[in-house]
């Protein structure tokens, strides 16, 4: 479907940026954070694995099909459930599987890392004059992001341009639903208070564009480098641009 909207006439009272792949490299989560809660995962499930937070977790991460058929997968059983748990979440990082509860867990794992500093939240250069900009011009800018909520806080709070948290108004994670169901982004709208048509959602994933223009939003698709390349057809469907740049002149409808 052609896009007829043209940049310069873009009104937004709320910008609603997706995080890998559009604020922030996909490299720095798969290369930088995705090993990090890896290496670190069993330790932490060792050390916190009396807490009510972990047990949580622990049973959450059961219930899904996936953790029967990581068991079954196994080639010795195992009947250390600590060791069995930790595993499995090996087994859901190296598939990327955006579980609620491997993203509640992953938060809790990198935010040590940021606390001591050995972690630091990539942006791309041009997110933080937009996000600048957007605001001088009293628009909201909200984060809806696979990753959790405590975990998109440490990646702004601790981004390598400082803390961003300032500009941020609101946070959502898979707990509003998943990112390719229009009605996580009705829900959204919903509870930001404003009319769907008057939110621009920044994304990398086609999908994730189609659900929330499904549900009214405006969408734009960022080709950062590293992103799944676009077909032909994703790139008629959907304006796309290469960095935030281009959105300097959004103004409130
Ligand atoms: C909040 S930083 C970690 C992001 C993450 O875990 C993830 O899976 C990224 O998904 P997104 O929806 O932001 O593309
Ligand atoms: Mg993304």
């Amino acid at each position: 479907m052609e896009t007829t909207m043209s940049l310069p006439d873009l009104t937004a009272k709320v910008v609603l940026v997706d995080i890998e792949g559009t604020t922030t490299s996909i490299s720095f989560v798969h290369d930088v954070l995705f090993p990090y809660a890896k290496k670190n995962a069993a330790e932490y499930l060792q050390q916190t694995w009396a807490t009510d937070e972990t047990k949580q977790i622990v049973t959450d991460l059961q219930q899904y099909l996936e953790f029967n058929e990581y068991v079954e997968s196994l080639e010795s059983p195992q009947d250390e459930t600590q060791k069995l748990i930790a595993g499995f979440v090996d087994y859901l990082i190296d598939k990327d599987l955006k579980l609620t509860p491997l993203k509640t867990l992953q938060g809790l794992i990198w935010a040590k890392g940021y606390e001591s500093g050995e972690l630091k939240g990539h942006v791309y250069e041009d997110v933080v004059l937009a996000f600048e900009t957007w605001r001088k011009a009293g628009i909201q800018i909200a984060v809806y992001s696979s990753g959790s909520v405590a975990a998109q806080k440490l990646i702004f709070q601790h981004s390598i341009a400082g803390n961003l948290l300032q500009h941020l108004s609101a946070h959502f994670d898979t707990h509003v639903g998943h990112k390719q169901q229009s009605e996580s982004y009705t829900k959204i709208a919903l509870s930001l208070a404003v009319e769907p048509q008057h939110v621009l959602f920044l994304s990398d994933v086609p999908g994730e564009a189609a659900a929330a223009r499904d549900a009214g939003m405006l969408t734009i698709l960022l080709r950062r480098p590293g992103n799944a390349p676009l077909t032909e057809e994703q790139q008629s469907a959907f304006v796309v641009i290469d960095d935030f740049s281009s959105l300097h002149a959004i103004k409130l409808p």
